[in-house]
């Protein structure tokens, strides 16, 4: 067994001893018990026979009465022994997705959401997942067949010395299970994409939002064309592989049966010669046959110790990708289970003096604390941002200083990076190279949390938090979610008081279909409660509103940031905080001080909205183009 597939069963079966130690044992104890129990039932049924051809009764009733309980024990022990491991092996599910929540989440960047190896290892970890179960059978059985073999290995050589060749006879199986099994699993991870997709296209056919225009452009058939494709596509592969992978372990099992069939002859042959008794005959026709079930047991052992260690390998890359996506290099490798369960690992940095590494590899984070207002404001210094796995820079060299206490509007067409800026400032995204500084100060050397502590922000791609009312915006500053003055003071920032209003049970009601009586919302008002939700926090550095009013209408969302940009001067008062909102929409982007242009991956434009109109560039053109569309 190889070091990897030990190590597996060993971690699994810590994480377990961890979760419930009584029950860890128990199960153990009852599994070796119930496992050695087989071989001994042999040896006592060759002193039951030879004690009954010598006519000796009382050893015969003795041994009769112990093969009873040997066969007992191991019919029973096992079935105790699962309702032991059963509750176990929940708990080890349930460590393992907390886990796998902790490394997606836990991390403070994102720039392993934008990988689609990432993506990938998530899909096939979700399914793997319920292995654990399997898995800690797996490593008890394992240990009572090591028990039961070694004991078993010992009645053989005491047979006859040749029918230690039998357990030889298990290796080709064993060979032939591991091969199989490897070949098995290319195959998954092979068709992880075709399933990937087949599972986004099931959501999306089976989503409410999606609906409309399923319907409306006459989707639904195509999508259940193409998710039947990738099913079928996924499924085929593996089939072939299974197929293939069932006729390596037949013929494994056949150099297992020709051993099997060898040993008996050898003890037949010296018992027609009369050197041997009948319980010798007995014993290693019972015994061989036990060979047989064990060695397919330890196949069947190595082979979900096999998937076992996928999942923990899978779980090491899905760390790992974190890791060199957002977390510093870590000192020496570490189990899944020897991670720290707390969230607050190390940060991403956001920026590292004339570095010309990739962001995802560069070992980041910072224990500074931002200050407690702005006074410089925020620059970009030569900032360059290329995706992980994307072929060139969606932001090359950029420079840009947003002073303390002013609104920036950031402008450009589509795919033009207004986004990228976004998260670059959030600390979401590390630059590839350059640096951004806070009053003076990389974002790499402050704490992200604490950074983020400081950022209010609303996005156009909100989460519709399906909880009651109060929260669904409360938690935009969660020691204040339950804070009912702070929840409909943020409202009344977005310019959603009226919605609460509307709601059955104001701000007690349940949003969402995950609620039995959730209330369901338009688009718009899931859109203001998100709003809502980015002005919770009352002491900003820095606000990003990244399009968080596109489901609005131009009236609304200009009414909307007059409203916001007279609070952003009076929090701006307090704490120097730049406001950046991304907008298409020029009515409302002439209301900031300073509106930034970007085009072809760097700024084209910066300054006030008469400064770029005198200038009559790129943004006065697109003015003027919007201006006429609304004629
Ligand atoms: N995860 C990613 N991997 C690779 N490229 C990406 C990724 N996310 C965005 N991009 C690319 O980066 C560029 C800028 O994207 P970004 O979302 O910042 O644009 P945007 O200006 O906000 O666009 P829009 O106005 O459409 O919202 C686009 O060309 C996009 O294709």
């Amino acid at each position: 067994m190889s070091r990897g597939l030990l190590s597996a069963g060993w971690s699994l079966w810590r994480t377990s001893l961890r979760q419930d130690r009584r029950k860890a044992l128990t199960a153990l104890v009852l599994v070796v018990a119930g496992a050695v129990a087989w071989p001994l039932v042999a040896v006592l049924l060759r002193v039951l026979f030879d004690a009954v051809n010598a006519g000796r009764p009382v050893t015969a009733s003795l041994a009769g009465v112990a093969v009873a309980v040997g066969l007992i024990a191991g019919l029973t022990f096992g079935h105790f022994a699962h309702i032991a491991y059963f509750e176990l092996a929940e708990l080890d599910v349930l460590h393992v997705h907390q886990e796998l929540m902790e490394a997606t989440n836990g991390s403070s960047g994102m720039a392993h959401f934008e990988r689609s190896e990432f993506a990938d290892k998530i899909t096939v970890l979700e399914q793997d997942v319920e292995q654990l179960r399997v898995g800690l059978q797996a490593v008890l059985t394992g240990v009572g067949l090591a028990v039961a073999m070694t004991l078993t290995t010992v009645v053989l050589a005491v047979l006859h010395p040749l029918l230690l060749l039998l357990p030889l006879a298990a290796v080709p199986p064993l060979l032939a299970g591991r091969w199989a099994e490897r070949m098995v699993n290319r195959a998954r991870e092979a068709g992880a994409e075709s399933t990937r997709r087949a599972v986004g296209l099931f959501r999306l056919s089976t989503d409410a939002a999606a609906g409309k225009e399923l319907r409306i452009f006459g989707l639904t058939d195509e999508v259940r064309r193409r998710h039947r494709g990738h099913w079928q596509d996924a499924t085929r592969r593996l089939w072939r592989a299974q197929l293939v992978a069932s006729l390596v372990r037949m013929t494994g099992q056949l150099a297992f049966a020709a051993g099997y069939i060898g040993a008996v002859l050898v003890i037949l042959r010296d018992a027609v010669a009369g050197r041997r008794g009948v319980g010798d005959v007995i014993l290693v026709v019972t015994i061989a046959a036990q060979v047989n079930q064990q060695v397919a047991a330890a196949v069947g052992v190595l082979q979900d110790l096999q998937r076992l260690r996928s999942v923990y390998r899978r779980l090491d890359e899905v760390h790992d990708l974190v890791g060199v996506a957002d977390r510093p290099a870590s000192p020496g490798h570490r189990t899944p289970v020897d991670r720290p369960t707390s969230v607050d690992a190390p940060l991403a940095a956001a920026g590292d003096p004339g570095s010309s590494v990739e962001a995802a590899d560069r070992p980041t984070g910072g224990g500074g604390v931002p200050p407690a207002r702005l006074r410089e404001g925020i620059r970009l210094a030569g900032v360059t941002l290329r995706y992980p796995g994307g072929s060139r820079p969606v932001v090359t060299g950029l420079d840009l200083h947003l002073p303390a206490g002013t609104t920036v509007a950031v402008v450009g067409e589509n795919g033009a990076g207004k986004t990228t800026v976004v998260k670059l400032l959030c600390g979401l995204l590390a630059p590839t190279s350059g640096r951004i500084l806070v009053d003076g100060v990389a974002l790499g050397e402050l704490s992200l949390p604490r950074w983020r502590e400081r950022i209010a922000a609303g996005f156009q791609d909100f989460v519709r938090f399906e909880l009651p009312a109060r929260h669904t915006v409360g938690i935009g500053d969660l020691p204040r979610h339950d804070d009912d003055p702070a929840v409909r003071a943020a409202l009344g920032r977005a310019g959603a008081e009226d919605l609460v209003g509307q709601l059955d049970e104001g701000l007690d009601t349940p949003l969402g279909r995950s609620h039995t009586d959730g209330a369901e919302l338009s688009g718009g008002q899931w859109q203001k409660l998100a709003l809502g939700r980015a002005f919770m926090r009352d002491d900003p550095l820095l606000v990003v509103l990244d399009e968080p009013t596109a489901a609005l209408d131009a009236e609304a969302e200009h009414a909307l940031f007059a409203r916001y940009r007279d609070q952003a001067r009076e929090v701006a008062a307090r704490t120097g905080a730049v406001s950046v909102f991304v907008s298409h929409r020029f009515s409302t982007v002439q209301l900031a001080d300073l509106i930034v242009v970007l085009a072809d991956g760097g700024v084209a434009e910066v300054g006030s909205h008469a400064d770029l109109l005198a200038a009559g560039g790129r943004y006065a053109e697109m003015f003027a183009l919007q201006a006429r569309a609304y004629r």
